[in-house]
């Protein structure tokens, strides 16, 4: 990672098999830059789903256990989907750090994701890097901030209803 960290933030991690060798190395990272992280699996190299762990972080981030998510797979593709399904959660697929800064300037994105069999560790450090340091802009962007949560709260359903 590059030498200016951001403080010091709460985290949720997970990765499907294909990612947990990168899990491994950007919780060492973020451990040793004094985040606190949650591990939320899987750890081995046995075949598992991508949904139930993009679940597991992306419920951390909603429920306001964590600030931020981290997902690792093959692409980073099926943990975006998965993890973009929860209202609330807004995911990016990452492979620079101009994605990463950019997904949290304007999008004020609260999950990134990355792809272990697209993306080199070491592209993938420098853009969680950026993704962790860059603040969101407000501004203009507030009002498309509204209508994603607006589009949210259609889907939903009321905790009211039958
Ligand atoms: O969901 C994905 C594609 O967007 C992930 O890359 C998965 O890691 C991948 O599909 C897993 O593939 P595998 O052949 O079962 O290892």
């Amino acid at each position: 990672m590059v030498a200016h960290s951001p403080p010091s933030l709460s985290l949720a991690i997970g990765a499907d098999h294909a990612g947990v060798a990168v899990k491994a190395a950007l919780i060492e990272a973020l451990t040793a830059a004094g985040h606190r992280v949650t591990d939320c699996g899987t750890d081995g190299p046995a075949s598992v789903d991508y949904p139930d762990f993009a679940q597991a972080v992306a419920g951390q981030v909603t429920s306001g256990q964590v600030s931020l998510g981290v997902l690792v797979c093959g692409t980073g593709i099926g943990m975006c989907i998965a993890a973009n399904r929860l209202p609330g959660i807004r995911a990016a697929v990452l492979h620079s750090t101009t994605e990463a800064r950019l997904t949290r300037a304007h999008n004020d994105a609260n999950m990134a994701c990355f792809g272990a069999r697209t993306t080199g560790i070491e592209i993938i450090l420098d853009s969680l890097h950026a993704f962790l340091a860059t603040p969101y802009e407000g501004g203009r962007h507030d009002r498309r901030l509204r209508k994603l949560s607006a589009a949210d709260a259609a889907l939903t359903p009321s905790e009211a209803a039958p």
